[in-house]
């Protein structure tokens, strides 16, 4: 049985096959900006994304992911929290099954709807994949997702959903810009975290955008038409939330069986 979001093998599971879990620097958290200290030492964020790295856009199974072509620095980070540059690997998104939960960190226990991860690596390693286990490794941009007007740039991604339904689709994607889902503002918090999927490497160096940007209830909602499970399989729809702690578990058990 593979990791996945259900009562069997959701994160309250995951320590078990991935010990890493009970870890000093885990993800995602609760952000709590009366607590956030502010350091004048950090720089703004410097973000420049050549859309010509825009190669594919998957159905993993885990979540919907768009990946780069990262063979060159054209699309990278450099300055924000980090020292070095690191190159743009992939993004994806996490949601919920309705608008009321679906982000990974909270905002003084604030849920969004969504939240979008920019995944980037330190070029002083030699790959992604060398980098994903390293301290200083990764550098993942979160943007969370507000409802609001429909946003026209998440609509290209949107578009493509109808041939990556199921698991393990992917079609080409090219000339995608993702600093046109970046928002206004690039004001952030930074911390020290983890991947929040297995295998749940510490290695991420996280800048969660404080701005977040719109998406129309209907544009959630294509969201949960993509489904976890492969073709042919019974359909699973595909809703990435977490249920992080175990009063949260008994309230759902509670009320299901009230
Ligand atoms: C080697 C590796 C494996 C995985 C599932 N991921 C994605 C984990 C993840 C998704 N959102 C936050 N962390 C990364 C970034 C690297
Ligand atoms: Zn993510």
């Amino acid at each position: 049985m593979s990791w996945g979001y259900k009562p069997n093998n959701g994160p309250q599971k995951w320590v078990e096959n991935f010990p890493i879990a009970d870890g000093v620097r885990q993800s995602p958290i609760d952000i709590v900006p009366g607590q956030a200290s502010y350091d004048a030492g950090l720089k703004p964020l410097d973000l420049k994304y050549d859309p010509s790295t825009c190669l594919d856009i998957l159905n993993n199974g885990h979540s919907v992911q768009v990946t780069f072509a990262d063979d060159t620095d054209s699309s990278r980070l450099t300055d924000g929290p980090i020292s070095g540059l690191y190159r743009l690997k992939q993004f994806h998104f996490h949601w919920g099954a309705s608008d009321d939960k679906g982000s990974e960190h909270t905002v003084a226990g604030t849920k969004y709807p969504a939240e979008l991860h920019l995944v980037h690596w330190n070029t002083k390693y030699a790959s992604f994949s060398e980098a994903a286990s390293k301290p200083d490794g990764l550098a993942v941009v979160g943007v969370f997702l507000k409802i609001g007007g429909e946003n026209p740039n998440l609509q290209k991604l949107l578009d493509a959903f109808d041939t990556i339904k199921s698991k393990g689709k992917q079609t080409s994607f090219a000339n995608f810009d993702p600093s046109t889902l970046l928002p206004g503002c690039l004001d952030y918090w930074t911390y020290d975290g983890s991947l929040t999927t297995p295998p749940l490497y510490e290695s991420v160096t996280w800048i969660v955008c404080k701005e977040p940007i719109t998406a129309s209830s209907g544009q959630m909602a294509k969201f949960r038409t993509l489904l976890f499970s492969a073709d042919g399989a019974a359909p699973d729809c595909m809703k990435t939330a977490r249920v992080k702690n175990e009063d949260e578990l008994l309230s759902k058990w509670c009320s299901s069986s009230s």
